[in-house]
């Protein structure tokens, strides 16, 4: 995969690029990035990271190994648009867009090889985690470089299509929910008279030791738990107001209403 176009250079595009950069993996020369009208952030990317800027030059688009959707689904149609006369019939895709279904890549874009995959914005430190569909035209040394790619941002797996609605709630979208978690437990901490310095280190350490635990031990997440709670102690105390507050519901309902969306966002754009 020489030639690498990102059609939409956000924020997603931004983590991806920048995971890359860092690893060497993919050599700036060979990455083009392009908009719809936000030059600004084209120039600072070009500035930071050497990457190529596609302009007015559409023809570059002809010379693409690869090219990544990663604008928003509600510009999906115009920036197939934008692409598809230039788009050689080698190049393969690789869509980033949340529920939009290969279906219409391929209605777009032509039959060809396409993956969809699911990655998250800790990319941009290597650790996101990616899922990844194909296509029936994605041959197994394409599949294996567009893996190796995705490896370099983070972990991956291969996954069916149709599951990437729910991988997308819970993956995807999964880095908000955990900040979200970080935000409102470090106000509950400030209210009840800690620093929010001292409570955000902690509270990130605590993240970061209980990931790694339930990495490196064989033990399951109920088990790690016990290991915690103390029969009368504080813990049980802590997870019987999780209880009575129906947490296990809400974030089942959190879950379903993502995927759910995900579904809306692929039937709207079509
Ligand atoms: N953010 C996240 O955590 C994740 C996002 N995703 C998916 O990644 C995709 C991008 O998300 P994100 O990076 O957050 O979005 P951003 O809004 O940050 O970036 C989208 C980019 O697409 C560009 N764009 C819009 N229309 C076109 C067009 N017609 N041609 C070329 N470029 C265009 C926009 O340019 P301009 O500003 O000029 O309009 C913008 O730079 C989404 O589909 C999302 O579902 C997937 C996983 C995680
Ligand atoms: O919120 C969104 O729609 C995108 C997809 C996953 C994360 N961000």
């Amino acid at each position: 995969m020489k030639t690498i176009v990102f059609v939409g250079a956000g924020s997603m595009a931004q983590a991806m690029i920048h995971g890359w950069m860092k690893e060497a993996t993919v050599s700036p020369e060979n990455v083009y990035i392009m908009n719809k009208s936000d030059q600004e952030k084209l120039a600072s990317l070009n500035e930071t990271y050497g990457v190529q800027l596609v302009c007015e030059n559409r023809e570059i688009v002809k010379t693409a190994d690869l090219v990544i959707l990663a604008m928003k689904p509600k510009d999906v149609q115009d920036g197939m648009n934008s692409i598809a006369a230039y788009l050689p019939p080698t190049a393969v895709v690789l869509s980033i867009l949340a529920g939009v279904p290969m279906d219409t890549i391929e209605q777009g874009l032509g039959k060809r090889p396409i993956a969809r995959c699911m990655p998250n914005t800790s990319a941009s430190i290597g650790m996101s985690a990616s899922a990844v569909a194909w296509n029936d035209k994605m041959e197994s040394k394409e599949k294996a470089e567009i893996i190796q790619l995705l490896k370099t941002i983070g972990s991956v797996i291969e996954v069916e299509e149709d599951e990437l609605h729910v991988i997308t709630a819970l993956s995807g979208s999964g880095p908000a929910y955990v900040y979200y978690f970080v935000e409102a437990f470090e106000k509950a901490a400030v209210a009840s008279g800690i620093s929010s310095q001292v409570a955000r280190e902690l509270l990130v350490q605590t993240i970061a030791g209980s990931a790694e635990m339930l990495k490196q031990s064989n033990e399951t997440p109920a088990t790690l738990r016990k290991q915690v709670t103390s029969p009368g102690g504080t813990t049980e105390a802590g997870i019987e107001a999780l209880q009575e507050s129906g947490f296990a519901d809400i974030l089942a309902r959190c879950l379903n209403e993502a995927a759910t969306r995900s579904r809306e966002l692929g039937k709207r754009y079509i």
